[in-house]
């Protein structure tokens, strides 16, 4: 038989002890700041706080009425609402987005970027001077029709809905002037989607007016052209005049068109809008396009000679020409840089070219020594080379290629600067010779001279015609005599009376 035995303190805590510790004020309170600490830790540790918060949320939303806000993509011309695009910039720079359930993953303008993109439907929170709001990412899949749902509380609309509103404008003002990513809009087909005409991606191309071979005279002019157009509102607006400039880009391909409106935009960070006339239902279909673009847009028409002179598009030249035009309409008339590109300047209407609808006009030329010599630097890092005499030589022939030709061969060789410049001057003993058969030379000898009788007298009809270029001598010869000519002449030529930008 055994008898349990204590330590004899045990028999000093007696039971009325033990209760009075247990009532002790002190000790009551160390137990229930015990109990509320674990319960904590476990509702964190096993998320259950987040289920805990969405039952609260949803008792608490029984006791309060709410009031709604839409805020479209589109007004009821199907123009782009610019706070829906304001609201979306606004929303993504929300922590909450990162912490929300669900949140999709894209690459973003850098390939290491990653940027967060919001469900259907998906609803995310934000707080405003102690107020929570609400907003949901509506997207209706009938209708593609999108808006952003603001849900505030009716006992705070009437504080905080205004200056929320206001913020938000702030918040996007700030946010752009610190990263603003460009946009690269294109026109989706006329037969599919009547109302959404546009779609985009992020505008990533890396052109800037250091990387186009130009000559720098020509570019500093360009750059101030446009600096002097984007500090130029007051002085459009004083002459009753849209705030809006038009550039004619013309000259054989590869030779960087399309390059220098990615370097306009870059250098302007404004978005593109490249229109593809193919895909332009009719004339009216082309202003519908220019009503649904933004401000602070590179508008640009590709190719429009190839258009009109083969009829691949639906639009006429009458369409064109209003388009041009109609951008002179206040509805889609600020801040705007219209760009059309074309081979070249003879087989376009002069209608087109007329004051007011084209401001200036830019030559790219085939590539020449100079223009080498900055894409050398650019592609191969080179700035002297013992074969850049033999290359100047032979440009002096008249022999040519298209900076993209040249810009081809060096990225393929950029290992080797000197096999780079080798290849180089084989293509151009090659292939840059045959730039002086009929087809080439010819064309670039027509595009010079055309650009030296508009320059010089206005008259697009040139000096030199097919039938006068008959054999290579002849055309080196005359090519001899253009280049003199041109030396004289600038290939900015801004149209007379329009030196205001
Ligand atoms: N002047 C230039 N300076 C630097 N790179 C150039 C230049 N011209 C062309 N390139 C390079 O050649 C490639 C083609 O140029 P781009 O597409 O701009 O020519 P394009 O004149 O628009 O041709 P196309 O008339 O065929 O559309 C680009 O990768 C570009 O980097
Ligand atoms: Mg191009």
């Amino acid at each position: 038989m055994f008898h349990l035995v204590f330590p004899p303190f045990v028999y000093c805590f007696s039971v009325s002890t033990i209760m009075k510790i247990l009532c002790n004020p002190f000790f009551l309170l160390f137990i229930i700041v015990g109990f509320f600490f674990l319960l904590r830790v476990l509702l964190i540790r096993t998320g259950l706080i987040y289920v805990t918060k969405k039952w609260w949320r949803s008792i608490e939303d029984c006791f309060h009425a709410y009031q709604f806000f839409k805020v479209p993509e589109f007004n009821e011309n199907m123009q782009e609402n610019q706070f829906y695009s304001k609201v979306s910039v606004y929303l993504y720079s929300l922590a909450s987005v990162e912490d929300s359930d669900f949140t999709n993953l894209f690459t973003g303008k850098k390939s290491n970027d990653i940027i967060l993109r919001l469900d259907p439907n998906q609803v995310i929170d934000d707080d405003f001077l102690g107020a929570r709001v609400s907003w949901i990412n509506e997207v209706k899949t009938d209708t593609t029709s999108r808006a952003f749902i603001l849900k505030i509380r009716k006992a705070d609309k009437r504080r905080i809905l205004r200056p929320y509103l206001q913020y938000i404008h702030t918040v996007f003002d700030e946010l752009q002037q610190t990263k603003r990513e460009l946009k690269l809009y294109m026109n989706i087909d006329g037969n599919q989607n009547h109302n959404r005409r546009w779609r985009f991606v992020p505008f990533t191309h890396p052109s800037t007016f250091e990387t186009i071979a130009m000559e720098s005279d020509l570019k500093n002019k360009l750059k101030s052209d446009l600096e002097s157009f984007l500090k130029a509102k007051q002085y459009y607006h004083r002459l009753g005049r849209a705030w809006k400039r038009s550039y004619l880009l013309y000259g054989p391909s590869g030779t960087g068109k399309s390059s220098f409106v990615a370097a306009m935009a870059n250098f302007l960070g404004y978005d593109v809008y490249d229109i593809d006339l193919s895909r332009v239902l009719d004339d009216s279909d082309l202003k519908l396009l220019l009503l649904q673009t933004t401000t602070k847009s590179v508008i640009v028409v590709e190719d429009l000679d190839r258009f009109l002179m083969d009829k691949s598009t639906a639009v006429s030249l009458s369409g064109v020409l209003n388009f041009m035009d109609g951008i002179s309409n206040s509805c889609c008339a600020e801040e705007r840089i219209m760009v059309f590109t074309v081979n070249s300047k003879d087989q376009i209407d002069p209608a087109i070219l007329r004051p007011g609808r084209i401001d200036v006009h830019i030559h790219f030329p085939l590539c020449d020594f100079s223009a080498f010599k900055t894409l050398a630097n650019s592609y191969l890092g080179v700035k002297d080379h013992k074969l850049f005499p033999q290359v100047e030589e032979i440009f002096q022939t008249g022999a040519s290629l298209s900076p993209a030709e040249i810009g081809e061969l060096m990225i393929a060789n950029r290992n080797s600067p000197s096999r780079a410049l080798k290849s180089v001057i084989t293509a151009l003993q090659t292939e840059g010779d045959c730039r002086g058969s009929m087809d080439n030379m010819g064309r670039r000898l027509l595009d010079a001279s055309s650009r030296n009788s508009t320059e010089e007298s206005g008259d697009h009809s040139g000096i030199f015609s097919k039938e006068n270029v008959n054999t290579i001598k002849d055309i080196k010869k005359l090519y001899g005599l253009l280049k003199l000519r041109s030396k004289k002449s600038q290939s900015l030529d801004s149209t007379p009376g329009h030196k205001d930008g």
